[in-house]
């Protein structure tokens, strides 16, 4: 009997129980001991209990012993699960950040953090108004971002602030508010801004809702110096000189101040043409460290969201939370590709253009560790599933929609052609044969180049055609 009670209460081997543990629990103590006693060991607590009280205690402290033991398992189980999780939460939350952050430099003002809008919502004029102004960059993959605008203008019904003539703002005029199109009869204000321009914020204020969503573009200079200056060869001044020279990008920067006159504003995209198109006047470049920190800082209070071309679907997937957008609204193929020719870039030249165009470099280097701080806010893990996903239907759409990959503009629609520059080839796509109705409306949009689409919009809006630039 001693025996048995001794192993239903005591299922721990008593001999291993040392005398601290005994202390702390003392009734576990005393009756484990008192059968200890009786059956198995020397007594050293000899107990004098009656039967019905040692059985009562007996009864008793099992109950809180075999409690014990289940709450002690369970909360062991809990802190080790717990902890153990969130370890491999951290290593690989860490893995995935160094991975980026090595790529990146890593320090950044808290002003610059203190701009981020994470909160998912539009921030709008009124619930479900969705109001966005896109700088739109010369060069920098903008033209595909614009495609997406516009068809979310068509999507959520917006309406759109078009140039009073023809596709741009004036360019390269600083924006004024008189050179946009009239308010078309019935809308109370513009939703969407997104043409060339030259930015002048309080222009751009002036016509746009208090609340709008400002977003620019930024690519690597040194790639968007190459394309600015190959597809703009036959119309910046400063480039033209050199139109029929057989490597005319090496001799303009080898001679650039025999080529450039910094005083006539048609050659802004000849040097820093970013910077240009963000409305900053780049000035001697010793000088002007400290003042240009300034100005970045202020573009960074201005702009929401600064996209970066290398990082293109991460940037829009920042973009669709700023939006709200679905992200079967974001998917896009690569607009206004130029097809290349010759020889890849050289090292020493991409360092001409990086020296040349200083001021871009500086621009783009900061908004570059913005945007990975957004990323790092907006969490490395969720972007990476979001990027598998997105990245997923962006192959779906292809599929569905492209007949091949670019094609010359021999080879395409008249619609779908691209507007072609003298000095260079732009692709663009063909569509798949025996697309349904829907499939081709949607797949049409998706590939039409930046001004047939901006004629479409215009004449949608306003049921008349846009106004051709003016010949004085
Ligand atoms: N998604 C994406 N990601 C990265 N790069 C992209 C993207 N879409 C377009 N492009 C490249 O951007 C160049 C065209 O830029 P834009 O559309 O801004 O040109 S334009 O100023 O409106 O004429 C053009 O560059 P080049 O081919 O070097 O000339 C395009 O190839």
């Amino acid at each position: 009997m001693h025996r048995l009670f001794f192993i239903i209460t005591c299922p721990l081997p008593s001999r291993s129980v040392d005398q601290g543990q005994i202390k702390n629990n003392l009734k576990y103590h005393i009756v484990c001991s008192y059968f200890e006693s009786k059956s198995f060991l020397p007594s050293f607590l000899p107990p004098s209990l009656p039967p019905w009280e040692l059985v009562a205690r007996l009864v008793q402290s099992s109950l809180n012993f075999r409690l014990f033991v289940s709450l002690t398992t369970i909360s062991v189980l809990g802190i080790y699960c717990y902890t153990y999780k969130k370890l491999i939460y951290i290593v690989l939350h860490l893995n995935r950040k160094e991975e980026l952050l090595s790529l990146q430099p890593r320090s950044v003002s808290t002003q610059t953090l203190s701009v981020w809008h994470g909160t998912g919502k539009p921030v709008s004029e009124e619930p479900g108004d969705l109001n966005i102004v896109f700088l739109k960059t010369h060069k920098t993959g903008s033209s595909t971002v614009q495609n997406i605008l516009f068809r979310a203008s068509e999507r959520h019904n917006l309406t759109v602030a078009f140039p009073l003539y023809s596709y741009q703002f004036a360019y390269p005029e600083r924006f004024s508010r008189a050179f946009v199109e009239d308010i078309p009869p019935g809308a109370t204000h513009f939703n969407l801004l997104c043409s060339h321009m030259r930015l002048d914020v309080g222009e751009v204020r002036a016509i746009m809702p208090s609340h709008s969503i400002f977003l620019t573009i930024l690519r690597h200079p040194v790639q968007t110096f190459e394309s600015v200056f190959h597809y703009y060869l036959n119309m910046v001044p400063a480039f033209q000189p050199l139109a029929n020279h057989s490597r005319p990008l090496l001799a303009f920067l080898e001679a650039s101040a025999q080529y450039y006159n910094a005083q006539d504003s048609s050659n802004g995209l000849a040097k820093n043409p970013m910077a240009f198109d963000l409305g900053l006047s780049p000035r001697d470049e010793e000088s002007a460290n400290s003042e240009w920190s300034v100005e970045l800082e202020k573009l960074n209070q201005t702009f929401h969201l600064v996209m970066i071309a290398e990082h293109f679907d991460e940037s829009l997937l920042l973009a669709r939370e700023l939006l709200g957008l679905d992200m079967e609204e974001l998917v896009y193929v690569k607009l206004n590709v130029r097809h290349k020719e010759g020889e890849p870039l050289s090292k020493g030249l991409a360092q001409k253009i990086q020296a040349w165009n200083w001021f871009d470099m500086q621009l783009y280097k900061f908004f570059q560790r913005i945007l990975w701080h957004k990323v790092e806010r907006y969490g490395y893990m969720r972007m990476k599933r979001e990027l598998d996903t997105f990245r997923a239907l962006l192959r779906e759409t292809v599929a569905r929609c492209l007949a091949e990959d670019s094609v010359g503009p021999g080879d395409m629609a008249d619609a779908l052609r691209p507007w072609q520059p003298s000095s260079v080839t732009i692709l663009g796509y063909r569509l798949k044969q025996n697309l349904t109705y829907a499939q081709y409306s949607s797949c049409f949009r998706l590939v039409l180049p930046e001004l047939q689409y901006h004629t479409y919009l215009y004449y949608k809006q306003y049921g008349k055609d846009m106004r051709p630039l003016p010949t004085t």
